[in-house]
Order: C-alpha cells, then sequence, then structure tokens
C-alpha cells in the first residue's frame, strides 16, 4: 500500500502520497492542481504576508499558476507573469535560464516571454509558488526577474520542504518533510 503523509495548512488536511525521486530520497507529492479549496484558502492566508507595495506577482507553471491568479485577485492586482518551462511559438524574444527541481530529474529551463519581460521592467516582484524545496526552481525565477530588470521584494509559497524551511527569506505557511527511500 502506497504511504502517506498528513499535512495540515490552517484548517485543512491532506493526505499525501510518499513517491520516491532517488535511490535515497522521497517526497510527500503535493499537487495544488485541481483543490480550489486549499487554493482559495492559500491565497487568503499568503496576502496577509505579501509586502505593503509591490507591482506584480510571478510564478513558474504549472503548479504556481492557480495560486498566483487567486492572490493577485483577493490582492487586487489585474495582471500576473507566469515563467513557463517551454518557448511557446507566439513568444516575443523569449529570455530563458536552465532550471533543475527536486520533482525532475531531466533538464529544464525557465522561460520568461519578452512581453512580459518588458512588462517588469524597474517593477517590484513577489514570487510565488506552491512549493519551495532546493531552491532551484526559486533561483532561476529570481535569475530572469533580474534579467527584465525588475526587483524581487518578496517569495511566498504554501510549503517549504526540506532544507527550505530554514530560509529567512521565504514566508510560507507549512512545512513538508523530506523521507528517507
Ligand atoms: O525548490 P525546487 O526544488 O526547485 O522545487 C520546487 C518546484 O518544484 C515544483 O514544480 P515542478 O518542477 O514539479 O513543476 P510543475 O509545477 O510543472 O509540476 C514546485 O511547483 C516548484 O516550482
Amino acid at each position: 500500500m502506497l504511504k502517506t503523509f498528513e499535512i495540515k495548512i490552517g484548517p485543512l488536511t491532506r493526505r499525501l502520497p510518499i513517491m520516491p525521486i532517488s535511490d535515497t530520497t522521497a517526497i510527500a507529492s503535493f499537487v495544488l492542481l485541481g483543490d480550489a479549496e486549499l487554493t482559495d484558502y492559500a491565497a487568503q492566508a499568503l496576502a496577509k504576508r505579501v509586502p505593503a507595495e509591490f507591482d506584480y506577482f510571478v510564478t513558474l507553471e504549472s503548479k504556481g499558476i492557480p495560486l498566483a491568479q487567486e492572490l493577485s485577485r483577493v490582492t487586487n492586482h489585474p495582471q500576473f507573469v507566469v515563467l513557463r518551462k517551454n518557448v511557446k511559438d507566439y513568444m516575443v524574444a523569449p529570455l530563458t535560464v536552465p532550471v533543475k527541481a527536486i520533482t525532475t530529474s531531466a533538464p529544464q529551463q525557465l522561460v520568461l516571454d519578452g512581453t512580459d519581460a518588458d512588462k517588469l521592467v524597474a517593477k517590484r516582484v513577489v514570487i510565488v509558488d506552491d512549493v519551495i524545496s532546493s531552491g532551484g526552481s526559486l533561483a532561476a525565477a529570481q535569475a530572469l526577474i533580474e534579467k527584465a530588470g525588475a526587483t524581487v521584494v518578496g517569495q511566498l509559497a504554501i510549503l517549504a520542504e526540506g532544507d527550505a524551511v530554514d530560509r529567512p527569506d521565504i514566508e510560507f505557511l507549512a512545512e513538508l518533510p523530506l523521507f528517507p527511500r
């Protein structure tokens, strides 16, 4: 039978399947997509921790997208920016950086459409994602945002996983351990 880990996020409880990701390590798989109740709760809770002044939320494809949308709505920010994992033909002069996340062994890239990069010039940005673990995704997002000429003024996630729980530079709602395999 699949092992699971129960996590409490405010008043909500979720049972996460524990999945191996390497010879030595397993993670509790947290998939925000489709969980409207948790997305709504997390956006309300994180909205209380955003800096007083900023211009845009920036999130990463894919699981951060519903959270950034709801956070933008509750904080009255009509637009946000999504960093993608692939270059699309409709993009204009996309900026790319390599990215390595704990969930994905294959090399990936993070992409900022040049149209969105133009919006970010000299703006204050809050990065939002569902989980921060190794910090690889966050570092790649920071690099793209700085390439665009914006300043990161806040970093939010629902969960901090593993060593990320000790990071003083992120705001999060709950901690997620890593597991031995
Ligand atoms: O701190 P890190 O080790 O970089 O891990 C965190 C990242 O991993 C997950 O995304 P994933 O790469 O699984 O992509 P997905 O949202 O498209 O499924 C999560 O949504 C974060 O973006």
